[in-house]
């Protein structure tokens, strides 16, 4: 599903120069309502048929879950699994090139997952590096909810290098994107059900295994 419009094509640009410095992005809208709901209305029948399951903590293989750290639970988006997850997966791919063809980054896949927290759920501070893989360049979220406002708490706060924080609102349609070795960030206790789309741009590597 084309979305190239000067003004898509534009945040995009916008995008890619703030990654550069100060490494981080929040675009809110930058994914149309219309698709960000089909969004959500597939992950809630998803969670009705109970296919998400706790997250776990640290890379596939060594990952536990801890729920000291995190309380979501999430779901792994493959190609093929609906069409709006679909054509989510198309618009990243755009992403994707944006940014190897401005920035150089050999960015060559996306791992992705629905995130469910119910409420009261969190995920404490941390960076989205694995001590035994690098492969993670950008963090890229996407959230899903209607009408969050600041009491709702669940805010994604950002821990800047000079030492400020940025708090972001998971509002339907906003994206946030930064450079996972960057930037330590937490999501706070949200005080009702959230729901987002995170995913991570992988750079070539080796395996670690
Ligand atoms: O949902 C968010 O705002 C961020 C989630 C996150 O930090 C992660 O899954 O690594
Ligand atoms: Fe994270």
């Amino acid at each position: 599903m084309p979305l190239p419009t000067p003004v898509w094509q534009a945040s995009l640009d916008h995008l890619v120069e703030q990654l550069v410095e100060p490494g981080w992005c929040v675009l809110p809208g930058f994914i149309p309502a219309q698709i960000a709901r089909e969004l959500a209305d597939q992950a809630r029948l998803w969670q009705q048929a109970d296919l998400l399951t706790p997250a776990a903590v640290g890379r596939a293989g060594g990952a536990e879950v801890r729920e000291a750290i995190r309380s979501d639970i999430t779901l792994w988006l493959e190609p093929g699994m609906s069409a709006a997850t679909d054509r989510y997966l198309a618009l990243t791919e755009q992403l994707r090139e944006a940014l190897n063809g401005a920035l150089f980054l050999g960015l060559e896949a996306l791992e992705c997952h629905f995130a469910v927290f119910p409420e009261g759920a969190y995920y404490k501070k941390h960076l989205d590096r694995f001590r035994d893989d690098d492969r993670r360049t950008i963090s890229v979220v996407l959230y899903l909810n209607e009408h969050w406002q600041a009491e709702d708490g669940g805010t994604l706060r950002l821990y800047l290098p000079d030492g400020s924080t940025q708090d972001v609102l998971p509002e339907l349609g906003t994206l946030v994107c930064f450079r996972s070795a960057l930037l330590p960030h937490e999501v706070m206790p949200a005080a009702r059900e959230r729901l987002s789309l995170t995913g991570w741009f992988l750079r070539r590597g080796e395996m670690p295994w």
